[in-house]
């Protein structure tokens, strides 16, 4: 039996399907789980049970709550799914990237947790970023295009995942049609504030976003970072009533959801699931033109030349015709920033879009943020637990816990 080994697995693996093969036995080195019990910690297993929760009114892991599971915060999400797999007293566990989406502090008591369970049970972790590794390991490999490698010793595995530095040769392409947003002030929140069946989430937040502004939003699960980027988005009921102004029309007053998408480019990366037809990488990029998923008109000349440019830029040329769906998960990433980013909205906002993705693929993504930072006039939000290591914001917005609901603290970097 392997004792307590972790996996860097790479982009170009599905490792949810990975994780799969590896319970059921079939993956060399691991055949003797066959006759174990395992089971498996994962994001897909969590967005599986909200399924259920929605389709079949099924309440597996929120037994206990009121609340429903989609409702809930990453870190309550995965203290219920791992609480629900204990009790079933399994020999071993796989856990895919179980850190990703997670505050510090969660990270910590999840660390924690694992430690303990890890004296009586068995832990295989698949992982994209090697950091993500506990600390008990006893054995390391890799999983990279479909080869499975273990490491004599954590020296060489660690000497082995030293990546190049990145670069871009070109800037990023113009906007197919120039967006003149008038305005200086793109959103201001004044004294919002916002409760859920009477329990406060947000107290008295004010926050204003101004053209070309780069801000990281950061703070711990379940202190209302979604709530508060929905309220933007127009996705969310609680911004009626408050004093919210969104590219200039105040929060209630007639504005359509489809003016507030005009001037944001958006991108989470459980978005990526929605586009599950037969889109070209390109028509994928231009669709952002659209907001449409997919495409479904004629795209013009200038159209297809500006999407091709941005599939250059990030070394995806030779792919323009490939699927969306065949692409590995960080090239999607990239793609999806594109085409997030092709007609220069006012504001891009970018929720954990570096959640799921390989040391390298992470860090290549965090480059190109940076680089439209610089080269554009977008403000960019960019939502993020992890101090992600190369990035640039101008300022934080940090979500601070109180007992009234979280306050806003604003830093200028
Ligand atoms: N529709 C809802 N009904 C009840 N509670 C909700 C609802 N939506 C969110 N909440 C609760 O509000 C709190 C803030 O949630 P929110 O998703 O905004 O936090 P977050 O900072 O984005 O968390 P995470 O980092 O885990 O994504 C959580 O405790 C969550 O359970």
């Amino acid at each position: 039996m392997l004792e307590h080994c972790a996996i860097v697995v790479d982009n170009q693996t599905h490792i949810e399907k990975l994780a799969q093969e590896i319970l059921s036995g079939k993956v060399q080195g691991f055949e003797r789980l066959k006759a174990k019990k395992g089971l498996l910690f994962s994001n897909e297993q969590i967005e599986q049970f909200i399924w259920e929760e929605e389709q079949h009114d099924r309440k597996e892991l929120t037994q206990e709550s009121e609340q429903t599971l989609r409702s809930m915060s990453s870190g309550e999400r995965k203290k219920s799914l791992l609480q629900h797999l204990l009790v079933q007293n399994p020999e071993f566990l796989v856990l895919v990237n179980p850190f990703d989406h997670l505050d510090s502090e969660s990270q910590q008591f999840l660390k924690e947790r694992f430690l303990n369970i890890s004296k009586s049970i068995s832990l295989i972790q698949l992982v994209g970023r090697a950091n993500d590794i506990l600390p008990d390991t006893k054995k390391y490999g890799t999983f990279k295009k479909g080869l499975l490698k273990w490491y004599k010793s954590k020296n060489a595995f660690w000497d082995s995942l030293k990546n190049n530095p990145l670069s871009f040769s070109e800037r990023i392409p113009n906007a197919v049609k120039a967006n003149h947003y008038p305005g200086e002030e793109l959103v201001t929140f004044k004294d919002v504030s916002v409760s859920y069946d009477g329990r406060p989430i947000l107290d008295q937040i004010n926050w204003t976003i101004r053209k070309g502004e780069f801000w990281q939003l950061m703070g711990p699960n379940g202190s209302g970072k979604t709530t508060l980027l929905t309220m933007i988005t127009g996705d969310n009921l609680k911004g009626y009533g408050q004093d919210l102004t969104l590219f200039g029309h105040k929060k209630g007053s007639g504005e359509s959801v489809w003016d507030l998408k005009e001037q944001i480019g958006y991108f989470t990366p459980s978005m990526v699931d929605q586009f599950r037809g037969y889109h070209s990488a390109l028509n994928m990029i231009i669709s952002g033109l659209h907001d449409s998923i997919g495409l479904y008109t004629e795209p013009s000349d200038t159209e297809v030349r500006t999407a091709y440019q941005w599939l250059r830029l990030v070394n995806l040329g030779q792919k323009r015709e490939e699927l969306f769906k065949t692409l590995s998960t960080g090239e999607k990433r990239l793609v999806m920033l594109a085409r997030a980013m092709i007609k220069h909205p006012p504001l891009l906002i970018l929720d954990e879009p570096t959640a799921g993705l390989d040391d390298s693929s992470a860090a290549f993504f965090i480059s190109l943020v940076n680089k439209i930072a610089e080269e554009s006039d977008s403000a960019i939000v960019f939502v993020s637990h992890r101090r992600e290591k190369n990035l640039n914001p101008k300022y934080i917005m940090a979500l601070k816990p109180e007992e009234d609901g979280s306050v806003g603290l604003v830093k200028k970097m």
